[in-house]
């Protein structure tokens, strides 16, 4: 089995941000799917979305996905939306573990208000959105195998040590050295 630690949950949440602090931690190879997807498009994602539109956008999703959980023992940060499609939630399931960093409204908004690189928040009242996929998607992440709640006081290090701790009482081989 190839042990992937995959971080899901809403935009803002920290995916790429403790992903890559978790990564250095393990000493992991890193993989952020939106910027692989950005990288291979040689496109922003919100460049990607106005072009071709979200399904587009989506099925590149499933595919990076799928080519760096196959990399192995790495740490994955995923876009928020990925862990949504049943046929992503079996392929992380298969190739690792993954960890949900549950973050509260007020937090998640205080990140991505300031940012226009979040195509679905262009809308009339951004904040309703997010309150709205946040309501939506809750019962899919919470099917996650860990979930790491990521408090707004906590530093990006001290989250981290959280998201290890909570992989080690959940099983502690996968952070056993290889
Ligand atoms: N304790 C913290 N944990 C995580 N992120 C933090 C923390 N404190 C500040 N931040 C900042 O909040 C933002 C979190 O956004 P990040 O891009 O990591 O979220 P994301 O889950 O990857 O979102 P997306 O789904 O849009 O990719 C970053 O700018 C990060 O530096
Ligand atoms: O929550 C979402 O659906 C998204 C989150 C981002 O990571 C990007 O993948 C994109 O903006 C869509
Ligand atoms: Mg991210």
């Amino acid at each position: 089995m190839r042990r992937n630690i995959v971080l899901i949950g809403m935009m803002g949440a920290g995916k790429t941000a403790i992903g890559g602090e978790l990564a250095r931690r393990t000493q992991r190879p890193f993989a952020d799917t939106d910027a692989e997807i950005e990288r291979a498009a040689a496109m922003s994602i919100p460049e990607i979305f106005a072009r071709d539109g979200e399904e587009f956008f989506r099925a590149r999703e499933s595919e990076v996905l799928g080519r760096v959980l196959a990399l192995g023992n790495s740490v994955v940060s995923t876009g928020g939306g990925a862990w949504l499609r049943p046929e992503n939630r079996e392929r992380i399931n298969q190739n690792g573990v993954a960890v949900w960093l549950d973050c509260d409204l007020e937090t998640l908004w205080h990140r991505v208000r300031q940012r226009p690189t979040r195509p679905l928040l262009q809308t009339a009242d951004p904040r309703g959105t997010l309150e709205r996929l946040l309501t939506e998607r809750e019962p899919f992440y919470a099917l996650a195998d860990i979930r790491v709640s990521a408090r707004r006081g906590d530093s990006i290090e001290q989250t981290t040590n959280r998201v290890i701790a909570a992989i080690n009482a959940h099983d502690p081989a996968i952070l056993e050295a290889e």
